[in-house]
């Protein structure tokens, strides 16, 4: 299952007078070829069948030929895989509950992209300690997402570095292009061979429309760098990925899910042409800029939503939450050293709040069918 580490290369040249590359580069670690992993790891007939099942039925809700709500409730960061597993067996039982209303997805982020600097996540720092042990990040992460699964659970994922997707992403029913990323050629393009449904976020200034520029983006055909099964430099063709859609996060003048909010971006989405996801809705991350990363003004904007979705708003496909086993967040460090089921990134909601918040919105799905 582990892949033997190799001797990281080190070949800093004597005669730095003649060297103009690799100036400010300290080693460069070959990384496994993505082949090996997942031979190592393989996804499995289930697995690949409940993956495959929820990609649909993703779809099927962000373009409004299923009525029930997309919820992707979970962690901001994956750090320690007993407390994710041990959510993602809570949430199977819920998922199961309410899947007559809800179609419930679980956070599962592996990458975080920073404001500036700090931890970036499982996949690139799994010790927490700045070892940057990746080869362990990525064996970790792929067994956590295996583990999800067997619990019962479709996994959500930000896709951050180009060429991580090889590793991860055949276990991933939905995934994100972050505030940070949304604007990047890289990233669109990347969306555009991923085989889930990709949410395109708001960027961090609030604008819309760069989204949806993503979106375009990536239903269109791409060639650009990236890596094979085996690890090797490629010239990659894709297709484009016609299942992109328009997440609001609110924007650093502040949120973005009012009543207005939503059908002001309607009008924008709605201008794509794109039809599809695009067109019919929008999903709602409760956290970030629309609560000022506070969790208790989180679950204030979830219920608020659930009323409206009550009330017979539509417009709203799905609804994002973090959410944890326990409430607020604390400063990464060792595992032994943390509070269990606590964030080490943004502030989660603690399960408890989760559990009654997601039976709210299985209860305004049906008032609003009603
Ligand atoms: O979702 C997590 C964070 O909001 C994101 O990674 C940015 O975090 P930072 O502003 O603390 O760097
Ligand atoms: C980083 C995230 O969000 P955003 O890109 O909206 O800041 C996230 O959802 O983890």
């Amino acid at each position: 299952m582990s892949i033997t580490p190799a001797e990281p290369s080190t070949e800093a040249s004597t005669d730095l007078g003649t060297r103009t590359s690799d100036l400010r580069i300290r080693a460069l670690d070959p990384l496994p070829a993505p082949r090996g992993l997942l031979e190592s790891m393989p996804l499995g007939t289930a697995r690949s069948d409940l993956v495959t099942t929820s990609r649909r039925e993703v779809r099927d809700v962000l373009t409004g030929e299923d009525d029930r709500l997309l919820t992707i409730v979970g962690p901001c960061s994956v750090h320690d895989p007993a407390a994710a597993l041990e959510y993602a067996g809570r949430l199977a039982t819920l998922r199961r509950e309410l899947s007559d209303d809800l179609v419930v997805v679980m956070r599962v982020y592996f990458e975080k992209p920073r404001t500036t600097v700090g931890w970036k996540g499982l996949i690139n720092d799994p010790h927490l300690d700045g070892s940057h042990d990746v080869r362990h990040g990525l064996n970790l992460a792929r067994e956590v997402l295996l583990g999800v699964l067997d619990a019962g659970v479709p996994a959500a994922t930000e896709f951050l570095e180009p060429t991580s997707p090889q590793y991860i992403a055949d276990a991933v029913t939905w995934g994100a292009i972050g505030a940070r990323n949304v604007e990047s050629q890289v990233h669109r393009q990347l969306a555009s061979g991923l085989s889930m449904p990709v949410g395109f976020k708001n960027a961090t200034d609030g604008d819309v429309q760069i989204a949806v520029d993503g979106c375009i983006t990536a239903a269109s055909e791409h060639t650009f760098f990236g890596a094979d099964a085996e690890g090797r430099a490629a010239a990659v063709e894709t297709t484009g990925n016609p299942d992109c859609h328009v997440i609001l996060r609110g924007g650093r003048s502040g949120p973005n899910y009012s009543q207005e909010d939503v059908a002001a971006a309607l009008r924008v989405t709605r201008g794509s042409g794109l039809g599809g996801a695009v067109e019919t809705g929008v999903i709602v991350d409760a956290s970030h800029a629309n609560s000022g990363k506070d969790h208790v003004r989180q679950a204030g904007v979830v219920h608020e939503i659930a009323n409206r979705i009550a009330d017979g708003e539509h417009g709203i496909t799905g609804l994002m939450m973090e959410s944890f086993l326990e409430a607020g967040a604390q400063q990464p460090g060792p595992l032994s050293e943390l509070v269990y089921g606590q964030s080490v990134t943004d502030k989660c909601m603690d399960w408890e709040t989760t559990e009654d918040l997601l039976r709210d919105l299985a209860k305004a799905v049906r008032e609003r069918r009603g």
